[in-house]
Protein backbone atom coordinates (compact mmCIF):
# COMPACT_ATOMS: atom_id res chain seq x y z
CA UNK A 1 0.00 0.00 0.00
CA UNK A 2 1.01 3.65 -0.85
CA UNK A 3 2.26 5.97 2.13
CA UNK A 4 -1.13 7.47 2.40
CA UNK A 5 -4.25 5.84 1.64
CA UNK A 6 -7.32 8.20 0.77
CA UNK A 7 -10.66 6.98 2.14
CA UNK A 8 -13.67 7.50 -0.46
CA UNK A 9 -17.10 8.84 1.08
CA UNK A 10 -19.90 6.40 0.75
CA UNK A 11 -22.80 7.30 -1.29
CA UNK A 12 -25.23 5.72 1.10
CA UNK A 13 -25.84 3.52 4.33
CA UNK A 14 -23.26 0.80 4.64
CA UNK A 15 -24.76 -2.54 4.34
CA UNK A 16 -23.31 -6.03 4.59
CA UNK A 17 -21.46 -9.05 6.53
CA UNK A 18 -18.01 -9.08 7.65
CA UNK A 19 -15.63 -11.61 9.25
CA UNK A 20 -13.22 -10.52 11.18
CA UNK A 21 -9.84 -12.02 11.71
CA UNK A 22 -8.73 -14.16 14.66
CA UNK A 23 -8.90 -12.85 18.39
CA UNK A 24 -5.14 -11.24 18.84
CA UNK A 25 -5.30 -11.71 23.18
CA UNK A 26 -6.99 -15.39 22.61
CA UNK A 27 -4.44 -16.26 20.10
CA UNK A 28 -1.33 -14.92 21.97
CA UNK A 29 -2.60 -16.63 25.02
CA UNK A 30 -3.38 -20.32 23.45
CA UNK A 31 -0.11 -19.95 21.51
CA UNK A 32 1.49 -19.39 25.09
CA UNK A 33 -0.88 -22.06 27.21
CA UNK A 34 -0.36 -24.84 24.66
CA UNK A 35 3.40 -24.30 24.40
CA UNK A 36 3.15 -25.31 28.26
CA UNK A 37 1.15 -28.43 28.06
CA UNK A 38 1.29 -31.41 27.15
CA UNK A 39 0.82 -32.86 23.61
CA UNK A 40 0.12 -31.45 20.40
CA UNK A 41 -2.41 -28.57 20.54
CA UNK A 42 -4.53 -27.94 17.11
CA UNK A 43 -5.81 -24.40 16.92
CA UNK A 44 -7.73 -22.82 14.03
CA UNK A 45 -9.49 -19.07 13.27
CA UNK A 46 -5.76 -18.23 14.22
CA UNK A 47 -5.01 -14.19 13.71
CA UNK A 48 -2.43 -14.04 11.28
CA UNK A 49 -0.61 -10.34 12.33
CA UNK A 50 2.53 -8.96 13.35
CA UNK A 51 1.43 -9.39 16.97
CA UNK A 52 1.05 -13.26 16.70
CA UNK A 53 3.74 -13.46 14.24
CA UNK A 54 6.36 -12.28 16.89
CA UNK A 55 5.42 -14.38 19.34
CA UNK A 56 5.09 -17.76 16.70
CA UNK A 57 8.90 -16.39 16.02
CA UNK A 58 9.58 -16.52 19.83
CA UNK A 59 8.16 -19.89 20.74
CA UNK A 60 10.43 -21.28 18.15
CA UNK A 61 13.21 -19.72 19.39
CA UNK A 62 12.85 -20.93 22.62
CA UNK A 63 12.77 -24.35 20.82
CA UNK A 64 9.08 -25.04 21.03
CA UNK A 65 7.62 -26.63 17.85
CA UNK A 66 5.06 -24.25 16.40
CA UNK A 67 3.87 -24.76 12.80
CA UNK A 68 1.52 -22.15 11.03
CA UNK A 69 -0.47 -22.51 8.12
CA UNK A 70 -1.71 -18.83 7.13
CA UNK A 71 -4.01 -20.31 4.49
CA UNK A 72 -5.89 -22.47 6.99
CA UNK A 73 -5.38 -19.69 9.49
CA UNK A 74 -4.77 -22.75 12.03
CA UNK A 75 -1.58 -23.43 13.97
CA UNK A 76 0.08 -26.69 15.45
CA UNK A 77 1.57 -26.49 18.54
CA UNK A 78 4.11 -29.35 20.15
CA UNK A 79 3.77 -28.44 23.71
CA UNK A 80 6.70 -29.20 26.18
CA UNK A 81 4.75 -29.77 29.25
CA UNK A 82 6.03 -26.55 31.00
CA UNK A 83 10.24 -27.28 29.83
CA UNK A 84 11.50 -24.55 27.63
CA UNK A 85 14.29 -26.38 25.23
CA UNK A 86 16.60 -23.86 24.73
CA UNK A 87 18.39 -22.39 27.59
CA UNK A 88 19.27 -19.34 26.06
CA UNK A 89 17.58 -16.80 23.49
CA UNK A 90 17.19 -13.28 22.42
CA UNK A 91 13.09 -12.16 21.31
CA UNK A 92 12.37 -9.57 19.27
CA UNK A 93 8.74 -8.82 20.44
CA UNK A 94 8.32 -5.31 18.03
CA UNK A 95 5.46 -3.48 19.93
CA UNK A 96 3.45 -6.54 20.87
CA UNK A 97 2.51 -5.58 24.73
CA UNK A 98 0.65 -9.09 25.06
CA UNK A 99 3.86 -11.18 23.48
CA UNK A 100 6.52 -9.10 25.66
CA UNK A 101 4.88 -9.09 29.10
CA UNK A 102 3.60 -13.18 28.54
CA UNK A 103 7.03 -13.95 26.89
CA UNK A 104 8.83 -12.48 30.08
CA UNK A 105 6.57 -14.81 32.21
CA UNK A 106 7.18 -17.97 30.69
CA UNK A 107 11.10 -17.24 30.07
CA UNK A 108 10.88 -17.36 34.35
CA UNK A 109 10.00 -20.57 34.39
CA UNK A 110 13.32 -21.69 31.86
CA UNK A 111 16.05 -22.94 32.63
CA UNK A 112 19.03 -20.10 31.26
CA UNK A 113 19.34 -16.66 29.80
CA UNK A 114 17.02 -14.80 28.10
CA UNK A 115 16.56 -10.99 26.56
CA UNK A 116 13.54 -9.74 24.85
CA UNK A 117 13.40 -6.48 23.37
CA UNK A 118 11.37 -4.50 20.79
CA UNK A 119 11.15 -1.09 18.83
CA UNK A 120 11.61 1.93 19.83
CA UNK A 121 8.13 3.01 21.18
CA UNK A 122 8.18 -0.67 22.84
CA UNK A 123 11.29 0.47 25.00
CA UNK A 124 8.83 3.22 26.80
CA UNK A 125 6.20 0.75 27.18
CA UNK A 126 6.50 -0.13 30.83
CA UNK A 127 7.22 -3.35 32.35
CA UNK A 128 8.59 -2.84 35.99
CA UNK A 129 5.33 -4.29 37.24
CA UNK A 130 5.96 -7.91 35.82
CA UNK A 131 9.54 -7.96 37.14
CA UNK A 132 8.75 -6.52 40.11
CA UNK A 133 6.37 -9.44 40.50
CA UNK A 134 8.18 -12.22 39.17
CA UNK A 135 11.62 -10.62 40.86
CA UNK A 136 8.92 -11.51 44.30
CA UNK A 137 9.00 -15.32 43.52
CA UNK A 138 12.95 -14.99 43.65
CA UNK A 139 13.53 -15.17 39.84
CA UNK A 140 16.31 -13.02 38.63
CA UNK A 141 14.71 -10.42 36.07
CA UNK A 142 15.70 -7.01 35.40
CA UNK A 143 15.05 -4.00 32.87
CA UNK A 144 18.52 -3.69 31.48
CA UNK A 145 17.98 0.19 30.99
CA UNK A 146 16.91 0.88 34.66
CA UNK A 147 14.01 2.66 32.98
CA UNK A 148 11.22 0.26 33.91
CA UNK A 149 10.55 -0.85 30.25
CA UNK A 150 12.36 -3.12 27.71
CA UNK A 151 14.54 -4.59 27.07
CA UNK A 152 14.13 -7.50 29.75
CA UNK A 153 17.12 -10.01 30.79
CA UNK A 154 15.81 -13.20 32.61
CA UNK A 155 18.33 -15.20 34.36
CA UNK A 156 15.86 -18.27 34.97
CA UNK A 157 16.15 -21.13 37.18
CA UNK A 158 12.91 -22.85 37.34
CA UNK A 159 9.77 -20.72 38.16
CA UNK A 160 10.02 -21.03 42.41
CA UNK A 161 6.58 -20.92 43.74
CA UNK A 162 5.39 -18.56 46.77
CA UNK A 163 3.88 -15.24 47.45
CA UNK A 164 3.87 -12.58 45.05
CA UNK A 165 1.85 -9.37 44.84
CA UNK A 166 1.56 -7.77 41.06
CA UNK A 167 -0.20 -4.08 40.32
CA UNK A 168 -2.47 -3.85 37.21
CA UNK A 169 -3.05 -0.39 37.43
CA UNK A 170 -0.75 -0.07 34.17
CA UNK A 171 -1.86 -2.77 32.43
CA UNK A 172 -4.05 -6.26 33.38
CA UNK A 173 -1.71 -7.72 30.74
CA UNK A 174 0.98 -8.57 34.00
CA UNK A 175 -1.62 -10.31 35.80
CA UNK A 176 -2.21 -12.35 32.90
CA UNK A 177 1.23 -13.55 31.82
CA UNK A 178 1.65 -14.62 35.40
CA UNK A 179 -1.33 -16.62 35.64
CA UNK A 180 -0.68 -18.08 32.46
CA UNK A 181 2.68 -19.49 33.70
CA UNK A 182 2.42 -20.18 36.96
CA UNK A 183 1.00 -24.13 36.78
CA UNK A 184 4.63 -24.32 35.34
CA UNK A 185 5.93 -23.54 39.13
CA UNK A 186 7.57 -25.30 41.20
CA UNK A 187 5.39 -24.91 44.15
CA UNK A 188 2.21 -23.24 44.11
CA UNK A 189 1.95 -19.74 43.79
CA UNK A 190 -0.49 -17.27 45.41
CA UNK A 191 -1.09 -13.89 44.34
CA UNK A 192 -2.06 -10.57 45.73
CA UNK A 193 -3.84 -8.28 43.45
CA UNK A 194 -2.35 -4.51 45.03
CA UNK A 195 -4.42 -1.98 43.49
CA UNK A 196 -7.48 -1.51 41.15
CA UNK A 197 -6.99 -3.32 37.78
CA UNK A 198 -7.20 -2.23 34.07
CA UNK A 199 -8.71 -3.56 31.49
CA UNK A 200 -10.82 -6.26 34.10
CA UNK A 201 -12.78 -8.66 31.10
CA UNK A 202 -8.95 -9.92 29.61
CA UNK A 203 -8.67 -11.57 32.91
CA UNK A 204 -11.93 -13.59 32.12
CA UNK A 205 -10.12 -14.00 28.15
CA UNK A 206 -7.01 -15.65 30.21
CA UNK A 207 -8.97 -17.78 32.73
CA UNK A 208 -11.22 -19.03 30.24
CA UNK A 209 -8.12 -19.74 28.00
CA UNK A 210 -6.56 -21.56 30.55
CA UNK A 211 -9.54 -23.38 31.64
CA UNK A 212 -9.69 -24.91 27.80
CA UNK A 213 -6.61 -26.55 28.69
CA UNK A 214 -7.96 -27.96 31.95
CA UNK A 215 -6.56 -25.28 34.30
CA UNK A 216 -8.38 -23.49 36.82
CA UNK A 217 -7.19 -21.01 39.72
CA UNK A 218 -8.85 -20.96 43.41
CA UNK A 219 -9.83 -17.56 44.25
CA UNK A 220 -9.07 -17.44 47.92
CA UNK A 221 -10.76 -14.07 48.04
CA UNK A 222 -11.50 -11.14 45.81
CA UNK A 223 -7.82 -10.14 45.35
CA UNK A 224 -5.67 -12.99 46.34
CA UNK A 225 -5.76 -16.38 43.85
CA UNK A 226 -4.06 -19.49 44.41
CA UNK A 227 -2.07 -21.55 41.16
CA UNK A 228 -0.99 -25.11 42.01
CA UNK A 229 1.55 -26.65 39.83
CA UNK A 230 0.26 -28.84 37.15
CA UNK A 231 0.42 -29.65 33.68
CA UNK A 232 -1.92 -27.80 30.91
CA UNK A 233 -3.53 -30.79 28.73
CA UNK A 234 -3.40 -30.38 25.07
CA UNK A 235 -6.53 -29.00 23.39
CA UNK A 236 -7.22 -31.30 20.84
CA UNK A 237 -9.21 -28.39 18.55
CA UNK A 238 -9.11 -25.12 19.61
CA UNK A 239 -11.36 -22.68 17.66
CA UNK A 240 -10.37 -18.83 18.29
CA UNK A 241 -13.11 -16.62 17.96
CA UNK A 242 -12.98 -13.23 15.34
CA UNK A 243 -11.45 -10.44 17.06
CA UNK A 244 -14.20 -8.15 18.96
CA UNK A 245 -11.87 -5.17 18.92
CA UNK A 246 -11.56 -4.90 14.83
CA UNK A 247 -15.46 -6.41 14.59
CA UNK A 248 -15.55 -2.43 16.52
CA UNK A 249 -14.95 -0.81 13.09
CA UNK A 250 -17.52 -2.47 11.30
CA UNK A 251 -20.33 -1.77 13.93
CA UNK A 252 -19.00 1.37 13.98
CA UNK A 253 -19.43 2.12 10.37
CA UNK A 254 -23.23 1.46 10.59
CA UNK A 255 -23.49 3.42 13.62
CA UNK A 256 -21.82 6.41 11.44
CA UNK A 257 -23.37 5.77 7.97
CA UNK A 258 -26.80 4.70 9.12
CA UNK A 259 -26.37 1.50 7.61
CA UNK A 260 -26.90 -2.36 8.94
CA UNK A 261 -23.99 -4.25 9.21
CA UNK A 262 -23.99 -8.14 10.54
CA UNK A 263 -20.37 -9.31 12.33
CA UNK A 264 -20.43 -13.34 11.86
CA UNK A 265 -18.86 -15.60 14.66
CA UNK A 266 -19.16 -13.42 17.26
CA UNK A 267 -22.21 -13.25 20.10
CA UNK A 268 -23.00 -11.39 23.13
CA UNK A 269 -20.82 -14.30 24.81
CA UNK A 270 -18.03 -13.72 23.14
CA UNK A 271 -14.86 -14.15 25.26
CA UNK A 272 -13.70 -10.80 25.01
CA UNK A 273 -14.90 -7.53 26.51
CA UNK A 274 -14.69 -5.70 23.64
CA UNK A 275 -17.84 -7.21 22.46
CA UNK A 276 -19.83 -4.62 24.75
CA UNK A 277 -18.70 -2.07 22.35
CA UNK A 278 -21.80 -2.60 20.94
CA UNK A 279 -23.51 -1.67 24.11
CA UNK A 280 -22.02 2.07 23.56
CA UNK A 281 -23.61 2.15 20.58
CA UNK A 282 -27.10 0.87 21.93
CA UNK A 283 -26.96 3.94 24.33
CA UNK A 284 -25.99 6.44 21.60
CA UNK A 285 -29.32 4.99 19.65
CA UNK A 286 -28.46 2.28 17.93
CA UNK A 287 -30.34 -1.00 17.19
CA UNK A 288 -28.71 -4.44 18.16
CA UNK A 289 -29.74 -7.64 16.95
CA UNK A 290 -28.27 -10.24 18.79
CA UNK A 291 -27.98 -13.41 17.19
CA UNK A 292 -26.76 -16.82 17.85
CA UNK A 293 -23.89 -16.66 15.20
CA UNK A 294 -23.50 -12.86 14.78
CA UNK A 295 -24.61 -9.65 15.47
CA UNK A 296 -25.86 -6.93 13.14
CA UNK A 297 -25.55 -3.00 14.35
CA UNK A 298 -28.35 -1.22 12.56
CA UNK A 299 -27.45 2.67 12.68
CA UNK A 300 -30.18 5.13 14.10
CA UNK A 301 -29.84 9.01 14.81
CA UNK A 302 -27.13 9.29 17.47
CA UNK A 303 -26.71 10.86 20.63
CA UNK A 304 -23.30 11.65 22.38
CA UNK A 305 -22.88 10.04 25.81
CA UNK A 306 -20.50 9.92 28.61
CA UNK A 307 -18.64 6.56 29.04
CA UNK A 308 -16.40 4.60 31.23
CA UNK A 309 -14.36 3.20 28.40
CA UNK A 310 -11.54 1.37 31.26
CA UNK A 311 -13.00 -2.34 30.53
CA UNK A 312 -12.91 -1.80 26.65
CA UNK A 313 -10.59 1.27 25.66
CA UNK A 314 -8.97 -0.68 23.01
CA UNK A 315 -11.98 0.80 21.43
CA UNK A 316 -12.16 4.28 22.88
CA UNK A 317 -10.69 5.40 19.51
CA UNK A 318 -13.80 3.32 17.73
CA UNK A 319 -15.58 5.56 19.89
CA UNK A 320 -13.94 9.00 19.10
CA UNK A 321 -14.61 8.60 15.56
CA UNK A 322 -18.50 7.79 16.03
CA UNK A 323 -18.83 10.66 18.67
CA UNK A 324 -18.56 13.24 15.99
CA UNK A 325 -21.62 12.34 14.04
CA UNK A 326 -23.60 12.30 17.57
CA UNK A 327 -25.89 14.62 18.94
CA UNK A 328 -24.27 16.32 21.82
CA UNK A 329 -20.20 16.00 23.30
CA UNK A 330 -19.31 12.56 24.23
CA UNK A 331 -16.90 12.37 26.99
CA UNK A 332 -15.07 8.75 26.88
CA UNK A 333 -13.35 8.20 30.26
CA UNK A 334 -11.00 6.61 32.75
CA UNK A 335 -8.79 5.85 30.10
CA UNK A 336 -5.79 7.26 31.49
CA UNK A 337 -3.43 3.54 30.70
CA UNK A 338 -4.09 4.32 26.55
CA UNK A 339 -1.30 6.60 26.88
CA UNK A 340 1.30 3.56 27.34
CA UNK A 341 0.15 1.71 24.72
CA UNK A 342 1.20 1.58 20.83
CA UNK A 343 1.11 5.55 21.12
CA UNK A 344 0.00 8.14 24.02
CA UNK A 345 -3.64 7.36 22.34
CA UNK A 346 -5.51 10.09 24.43
CA UNK A 347 -3.10 12.70 23.25
CA UNK A 348 -3.34 10.95 19.67
CA UNK A 349 -7.03 11.30 19.22
CA UNK A 350 -7.09 14.89 20.55
CA UNK A 351 -4.24 15.80 18.32
CA UNK A 352 -5.97 14.51 15.14
CA UNK A 353 -9.23 15.61 16.02
CA UNK A 354 -8.21 19.12 16.49
CA UNK A 355 -6.79 18.44 12.88
CA UNK A 356 -10.04 17.87 11.92
CA UNK A 357 -10.96 21.39 13.70
CA UNK A 358 -13.37 19.91 16.21
CA UNK A 359 -13.28 21.36 19.60
CA UNK A 360 -11.78 18.33 22.08
CA UNK A 361 -11.19 18.95 25.83
CA UNK A 362 -8.45 16.61 27.23
CA UNK A 363 -7.29 15.49 30.90
CA UNK A 364 -5.15 13.00 32.27
CA UNK A 365 -7.45 10.02 31.89
CA UNK A 366 -10.09 11.24 29.90
CA UNK A 367 -11.42 12.59 25.97
CA UNK A 368 -14.28 14.70 25.67
CA UNK A 369 -15.78 15.77 22.16
CA UNK A 370 -17.72 18.27 20.51
CA UNK A 371 -18.76 17.55 17.44
CA UNK A 372 -18.94 20.23 14.59
CA UNK A 373 -17.91 20.74 11.19
CA UNK A 374 -14.78 18.06 10.21
CA UNK A 375 -12.21 19.63 7.81
CA UNK A 376 -10.22 17.52 5.32
CA UNK A 377 -7.28 16.39 6.94
CA UNK A 378 -4.26 14.08 6.74
CA UNK A 379 -4.38 11.73 9.88
CA UNK A 380 -1.11 11.07 11.70
CA UNK A 381 -1.27 7.26 12.66
CA UNK A 382 1.87 7.20 15.36
CA UNK A 383 2.59 3.65 14.32
CA UNK A 384 -0.92 2.98 16.16
CA UNK A 385 -3.06 0.38 13.88
CA UNK A 386 -6.02 1.55 15.73
CA UNK A 387 -5.33 5.53 15.35
CA UNK A 388 -5.50 4.08 11.14
CA UNK A 389 -8.78 2.21 11.56
CA UNK A 390 -10.94 3.97 13.70
CA UNK A 391 -9.95 7.51 11.73
CA UNK A 392 -10.20 5.95 8.39
CA UNK A 393 -14.09 5.41 9.29
CA UNK A 394 -14.87 9.05 9.78
CA UNK A 395 -13.80 9.06 5.77
CA UNK A 396 -16.76 7.04 5.29
CA UNK A 397 -19.00 10.22 5.58
CA UNK A 398 -16.66 12.89 5.02
CA UNK A 399 -14.25 13.86 1.87
CA UNK A 400 -10.79 14.67 2.05
CA UNK A 401 -9.96 12.36 4.90
CA UNK A 402 -6.45 10.47 4.72
CA UNK A 403 -4.86 7.82 6.46
CA UNK A 404 -0.89 8.30 7.30
CA UNK A 405 0.68 5.33 6.75
CA UNK A 406 -2.04 2.81 6.75
CA UNK A 407 0.47 0.00 6.50
CA UNK A 408 0.44 0.63 10.41
CA UNK A 409 -2.82 -1.70 10.48
CA UNK A 410 -0.26 -5.18 9.89
CA UNK A 411 0.09 -5.01 13.95
CA UNK A 412 -3.63 -6.64 14.28
CA UNK A 413 -5.47 -6.81 10.88
CA UNK A 414 -3.10 -6.78 7.59
CA UNK A 415 -5.75 -6.49 5.41
CA UNK A 416 -8.36 -4.32 7.05
CA UNK A 417 -8.64 -1.88 4.19
CA UNK A 418 -9.12 -5.03 1.93
CA UNK A 419 -11.89 -5.63 4.06
CA UNK A 420 -13.82 -2.36 4.75
CA UNK A 421 -13.25 -1.51 1.04
CA UNK A 422 -15.23 -4.90 0.16
CA UNK A 423 -18.25 -4.32 2.81
CA UNK A 424 -18.46 -0.75 1.60
CA UNK A 425 -18.74 -2.31 -1.63
CA UNK A 426 -16.14 -0.52 -3.51
CA UNK A 427 -12.59 0.42 -3.77
CA UNK A 428 -12.47 3.46 -0.92
O1 LIG B 1 -4.42 -8.99 27.56
C1 LIG B 1 -4.69 -8.60 26.43
O2 LIG B 1 -4.84 -9.39 25.46
C2 LIG B 1 -4.82 -7.16 26.18
C3 LIG B 1 -5.05 -6.31 27.23
C4 LIG B 1 -5.24 -4.86 27.05
O3 LIG B 1 -4.08 -4.20 27.50
P1 LIG B 1 -3.92 -3.54 28.99
O4 LIG B 1 -4.24 -4.57 29.98
O5 LIG B 1 -2.48 -3.14 28.97
O6 LIG B 1 -4.86 -2.38 29.04
C5 LIG B 1 -5.49 -4.48 25.59
O7 LIG B 1 -5.34 -3.09 25.43
C6 LIG B 1 -4.57 -5.20 24.66
O8 LIG B 1 -4.82 -4.86 23.31
C7 LIG B 1 -4.74 -6.69 24.78
C1 LIG C 1 -2.84 -2.13 23.13
C2 LIG C 1 -2.81 -3.01 22.15
O1 LIG C 1 -1.92 -3.99 22.01
P1 LIG C 1 -0.72 -4.54 22.93
O2 LIG C 1 -0.81 -3.95 24.29
O3 LIG C 1 -0.89 -6.03 22.93
O4 LIG C 1 0.53 -4.14 22.22
C3 LIG C 1 -3.84 -2.98 21.09
O5 LIG C 1 -3.89 -3.92 20.27
O6 LIG C 1 -4.62 -2.03 21.02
Amino acid sequence: MSKTYQVKPVSGPVEGTVRPPGSKSITNRALIVAALAQGTTHLTGVLDSQDTQVMIESLNRLGISVKHDPESCSIEVEGCAGTIPQSSASLWLENSGTSIRFLTALCASGQGEYVLDGNARMQQRPIQDLVAALSRLGVDVACENGTGCPPVRVKANGLPGGETAISGSVSSQYLSALLMVAPAAQSPITITILDEMVSKPYLDITLGVMAQFGVTIDRLEETVWRIQPQTYQRSVAYDIEPDASAASYFFAAAAITGGAVTVDGLNQDALQGDINFIRVLEDMGCEIKRGRVNITVQGKPLKGIDVDMNDISDTAQTLAAVALFAEGPTCIRNVGHIRHKETDRLAAIATELKRMGIQVEETEDSVTIYPGKIQPATIETYDDHRMAMSFALVGLKVPGIVIADPDCTVKTYPHFFDDLERLCGQPL
